[in-house]
């Protein structure tokens, strides 16, 4: 990544605080965070693909052109995920790479369309990503809860199936908290998707869209009004709009923000340029996020190393961003103020004399 804002800048205890910083994920998703081990072990099992088998030749095959080649190579590693088993060890392993930066508490945004399409059984998947999810949370602490997506621009049948696999009793996992929106906005407008999110929401989901990507802050509006989004995926645009900001921190509705992404993807051209000081200039609840983290060359700590430079904060500003994180999560009361009180308890340790 080439950006004169260099997060490797931040001094060196602040990266050593952040590391052992206790933290949330609200913004992550399931494939995308398939490391360069899993992707490269999958490719060489399906030779078919033309994802590389060399963890070295991802990096260049994770350099992206814009937003629409971003979604090509991804849904390429869609492409390797074909077995129930592929499902549980990629879902696994996502938890442990959190565990490993102490991340307590994460949503993972998951496509069950994108693997249903593609021939796993349904009930197989749910089974998949269920035992995955007890199995982390017993060997490595880390709970995970699952945000289920339409890919908008598979379009209506994708919605259709999206919102049954999430509602049906049978079928809904334990572990699913929110409904979400992703892939490209552009010529995907949001408010066709109103009749499944009312229906998602009728079922105790929460709402959490993508949104103000790839497009201006009127995707965002629209989100706002007719998807009823309690967080907003990004939300890159809506700095272009003063009207919605003031609306954003009014309703203490939290920007998913993931700087690095933005930047791989173009959405933002360099790092220098991105809003987020303007999210909190203007009172908006920002969290910070990892997005896809090994298809953009970073981690969640990376990104928390970035927003303190972005931000210029030191590490009581830094533990501050992680309790929005957890206050804007879907967690229980009684979840929420275990890891608050672990943040505040090991930022008082850190920094004693
Ligand atoms: O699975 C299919 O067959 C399919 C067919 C047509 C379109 C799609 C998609 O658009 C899938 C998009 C996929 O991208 C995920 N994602 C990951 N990171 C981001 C992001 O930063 N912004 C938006 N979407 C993102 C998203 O979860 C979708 O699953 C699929
Ligand atoms: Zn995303």
């Amino acid at each position: 990544m080439t950006d004169h804002l260099d997060a490797s800048v931040a001094p060196r205890e602040l990266h050593a605080f952040i590391a052992a910083l206790p933290k949330a994920e609200l913004h992550v998703h399931h494939v995308g965070s398939a490391s360069p081990r899993i992707v490269s072990e999958l490719a060489a099992r399906h030779p078919d693909s033309k994802v590389p088998t060399d963890p070295e030749a991802l990096v260049d095959y994770f350099t992206f052109t814009d937003f629409a080649h971003f979604i090509d190579v991804y849904l390429s590693v869609v492409d390797l995920i074909r077995t129930p088993e592929d499902v549980r060890l990629l879902t696994y392993e996502v938890a442990r790479e959190l565990a490993r930066q102490q991340v307590r508490y994460a949503e993972l945004t998951i496509t069950p369309f994108s693997s249903t399409r593609r021939g796993i059984d349904e009930r197989a998947f749910m089974d998949a990503i269920e035992d995955a999810r007890k199995a982390a949370e017993a060997e490595f602490g880390t709970v995970l809860r699952w945000c289920f997506d339409i890919p908008g621009e598979a379009g209506l049948e994708a919605a259709e199936e999206t919102t049954r696999l999430a509602t049906d009793d049978r079928l809904r996992p334990e572990g699913l908290v929110s409904f979400g929106l992703g892939g490209p906005e552009i010529g995907v407008p949001r408010p066709q998707f109103k009749p499944y999110f009312d229906r998602a929401i009728a079922a105790g989901l929460h709402s959490v869209p993508h949104a103000g990507e790839t497009t201006g802050p009127e995707t965002v509006w629209d989100a706002l009004t007719y998807l009823r989004a309690e967080r907003i995926g990004h939300g890159t645009s809506s700095a272009q709009d003063p009207k919605l900001l003031a609306h954003l921190a009014e309703q203490r509705i939290a920007l998913e923000v993931c700087p690095t992404s933005n930047i791989a993807t173009r959405a933002v051209r360099t790092l220098g340029e991105h809003p987020i000081k303007e999210f909190v200039r203007a009172g908006v609840i920002v969290t910070i996020n990892s997005d896809d983290p090994p298809m953009f060359g970073t981690d969640l700590d990376n990104e928390y190393a970035v927003a303190a430079r972005l931000l210029d904060l030191d590490e009581r500003g830094l533990a501050e961003l992680a309790k929005n994180a957890v206050d804007a999560s879907f967690l229980d009361v009684a979840g929420k103020a275990r890891i608050r009180d672990e943040i505040d308890t090991f930022t008082t340790a850190w920094l004693a004399p």
